[in-house]
């Protein structure tokens, strides 16, 4: 048995407490984060055995899949949100779980305030019952979506079972084309991998690409592990990652700092070490990406036409009813097709670099009349960041407004629904049928692709916008 390990291996093995014979693994998870979709039925289960929240201190709960992203300092209108908003309410108190609500200034996307806050650290377990808590590998943590009757086991017992998936590398090398950016880094290794490419697998992200991202960029491209079937993806921490994570109102100080540096130092994967699968891109291949399909595995560089049938797995007939559904056809280019709706945010693209990017393309020029455009923070913070940066007064200038934190059109649960048969080109993850609202189609793109149809009204190549470099 080598003693070589991958970066999975060593922030898995440090966490079982416990291995059943022939059966699962059980892992101590060091952070728990909560929101009123996936936790009501948890903690009813609680409710009826007795039973108390074993670790609170490392469970937070905060409020976003139904949160109106407009006057969120009045009541909820909409009845089935107020109910989920006030259950996570009164259970967060009843069980002594801090709670970020509407209005609080913690408030945001579960997946953003998470590492704002210092909650996700190199090297821990973080699980929420979402499947993008994928998002927290970003920093080295092992990070997982959960299923409710788990979640009640982590609040009863702060450790979930688990069978240890296998592990994958993806590197990719080389530099990033101008105006390639993490989202169309992800999009292109789904499209290359389809949305079952990675099922079983835990992936770690290597390479010069990775290396040279932002710790949003890392976010971005964690995010996106669940949409090809992977448990989880990770990249291992570094200067990077250290800088962005000390100083954060939960992350370690002083002399625990000092501990916790000592163990985050050794989180990557040892040379020579092996993986049940290693998988390497270029990242010369990658230009800007949009989907135009129903799945996050549809996707093409922004120049290519839509392929036809027998070129994508999955079989012709479900691929005919996919682009049916979108009302496209096999061989026509994106480039040019009219859209209605924008939608900068989610846990995907909503953070302080996307309204950066996004920024960079509006400026000097204005919406177009016949796009509706929602830009939502992820956050406070973010909020707070873009009006610090003066991003929002240009924004304003260009003829958009700024929301107030939330998931807002990522999904529709909230008021934020796109009408049925309008396009949106969004930075969120997801565009199978109906996530948007009833009959909505959805464009998956970066937040420079957005950009650029928002202020084109249709499908732009946004690097046909972009300053001469
Ligand atoms: C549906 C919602 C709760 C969710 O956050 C669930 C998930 O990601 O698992 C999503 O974006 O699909
Ligand atoms: S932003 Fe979208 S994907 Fe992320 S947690 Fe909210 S609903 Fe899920």
């Amino acid at each position: 048995m080598s003693s070589k390990k991958t970066l999975f291996d060593k922030v898995w093995d440090s966490h079982v407490v416990e291995h059943i014979e022939n059966g699962p693994d059980v892992l101590f998870i060091d952070r728990h984060l909560v929101h009123e979709v996936t936790s009501p039925v948890a903690f009813l289960g609680l409710k009826n055995r007795g039973i108390k929240v074993l670790h609170p201190e490392k469970t937070f709960a905060t409020a976003d899949h139904n949160t109106p992203t407009i006057n969120q300092h009045l009541p909820v209108e909409d009845p089935l949100s107020a109910n989920q908003l006030k259950a996570l309410e009164e259970n967060s108190a009843a069980y002594g779980i801090s709670y970020w609500g509407l209005g609080h200034e913690k408030n945001g996307i579960v997946h953003v305030v998470g590492p704002e806050y210092g909650i996700t650290q190199p090297g821990a377990t973080i699980v929420c019952g979402d499947s993008h808590t994928s998002t927290h590998g970003a920093f080295g943590a092992i990070a997982f979506g959960i299923g409710t009757s788990e979640v009640e086991m982590v609040l009863a017992t702060q450790c979930i079972m688990q069978t240890k998936p296998k592990s994958m590398r993806i590197n990719v090398e080389g530099s990033l084309n101008r105006g390639v950016t993490p989202k169309d880094v992800a999009l292109y290794i789904i499209s290359q991998l389809t949305t079952s490419g990675a099922t079983g697998y835990f992936v770690e992200y290597a390479g010069q690409v990775f290396r040279d991202m932002t710790m949003e960029g890392r976010m971005t491209v964690c995010n996106l592990s669940i949409e090809m079937g992977a448990r989880g993806g990770m990249i291992a921490p570094d200067d990077k990652t250290f800088e962005y994570v000390k100083g954060r109102e939960f992350s370690p100080k002083g002399a625990a700092l000092d501990k916790a540096m000592a163990y985050w130092e050794t989180l990557y994967t040892d040379e020579g070490s092996q993986f049940d699968k290693e998988i390497t891109f270029d990242a010369s291949n990658i230009e800007p990406m949009i989907t135009f399909g129903t799945n996050p595995g549809m996707g093409i560089g922004i120049s290519n036409d839509i392929p036809n049938a027998n070129a994508v797995e999955g079989g012709a007939a479900t691929y005919q009813k996919s682009l049916q559904y979108m009302n496209f056809n096999e061989g026509e280019s994106m480039m040019g097709k009219p859209i209605d709706f924008v939608f900068l945010g989610s846990c995907t693209n909503g953070r302080i670099e996307d309204f950066r990017a996004f920024t960079s393309i509006v400026k000097g020029r204005k919406k177009a009349a016949n796009v509706t455009a929602w830009l939502v923070p992820g956050s406070h913070q973010v909020e707070a960041a873009i009006k610090k940066e003066g991003l929002l007064d240009i924004l304003n200038e260009a003829g958009f407004e700024l929301r107030e934190p939330g998931c807002s059109a990522c999904l529709a649960m909230n008021d934020d629904k796109v009408p049925a048969g309008k396009y949106a080109v969004s930075t969120s993850n997801r565009n199978f049928e109906g996530r948007q609202g009833p009959g909505s189609r959805t464009l998956l793109a970066s937040p420079l692709v957005a950009a650029a149809a928002a202020v084109t009204g249709k499908v732009t190549d946004p690097r046909e916008l972009m300053e001469a470099v």
